[in-house]
């Protein structure tokens, strides 16, 4: 049987500046020991602007931290005002980029096909994608979250090749229970997680299904961690609001002593 490691990736969002990024992470790089790192991957997404501070301080000080965007452009290079493109993020080494975020999305028209895309310029970059799903409440209370949320994975998968696409982290994200408080039940997040890993089986192979990482995002904290990782099809946790809180998200990453 394959053995997942749990990752837990902090999603800053619109928030810390690049010196607030380093105390940050400080903070954090002082609270975790290095048995936190024995059987858990921790990262972070942080805002363009703090990636080359948070660089600096990873190299400078050689944290096991992982760091990564929040977003890339689906262009290599060339005339896109206000577009950061994946050479540039490689550059930074940076490990993980976030593709297809709920509010990405529903602020800036993100379609399948635009995160398809940047799961492409990801991969091309040697970064690896954390491609973000998940249904709206009205979606929801229809009954069609599994429908919707397989519909996007297919569409952000198209053409993807099974040497790539075997290093995905899927981030299944309902967005009703975003920033919200609204958590999804254990068993909502086991029930579309089963699906997603029963629907890499079907385009891949269950080889692959059972290596892909699928995590858990929606208002995550200590205290309902240790339940929702509990899920068999769970593995991992792409935290907002908690994660800046560094005391908050380190108990998270402890999630097995919650
Ligand atoms: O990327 C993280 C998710 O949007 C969850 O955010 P949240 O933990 O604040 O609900």
């Amino acid at each position: 049987m394959t053995t997942r490691t749990p990752l837990m990736a902090g999603n800053w969002k619109m928030n810390l500046n690049h010196l607030e990024a380093i105390a940050h992470v400080q903070k954090l790089s002082f609270a975790l020991a290095d048995k936190d790192y024995e059987d858990v991957e921790v990262a972070v997404l942080a805002p363009f602007t703090d990636l080359r501070s948070v660089q600096t301080l990873v190299d400078g000080d050689k944290l096991k931290i992982k760091y990564g965007a929040q977003d890339i452009s689906a262009h290599d290079s060339g005339a896109y005002t206000g577009e950061i493109s994946g050479s540039m993020l490689a550059k930074l080494r940076c490990t993980y980029v976030a593709v297809g975020h709920s509010e990405r999305r529903q602020y800036h028209g993100e379609s399948d096909e635009i995160c398809n895309a940047k799961v492409k310029a990801a991969y091309l970059n040697g970064l690896t994608p954390i491609l973000c799903v998940g249904e709206g409440l009205d979606v929801r209370k229809a009954g069609n979250q599994v429908a919707h949320t397989l519909a996007q994975l297919d569409g952000a998968l198209k053409d993807i090749p099974a040497e790539q696409a075997e290093t995905i982290v899927i981030a299944y994200e309902p967005v009703w229970a975003i920033g919200t408080g609204e958590v999804a039940t254990p068993e909502d997040a086991q029930e579309v997680c089963g699906a997603i890993r029963r629907r890499l089986a079907e385009l891949y192979s269950q080889e692959l299904a059972d290596a892909v990482r699928i995590q858990y995002g929606g208002s995550v904290k200590s205290g309902n961690v240790a339940a929702i990782m509990a899920q068999p099809d769970v593995d991992g946790a792409l935290i907002g609001g908690a994660a800046l809180d560094a005391d908050e998200f380190v108990k998270i990453v402890r999630f097995r002593d919650q």
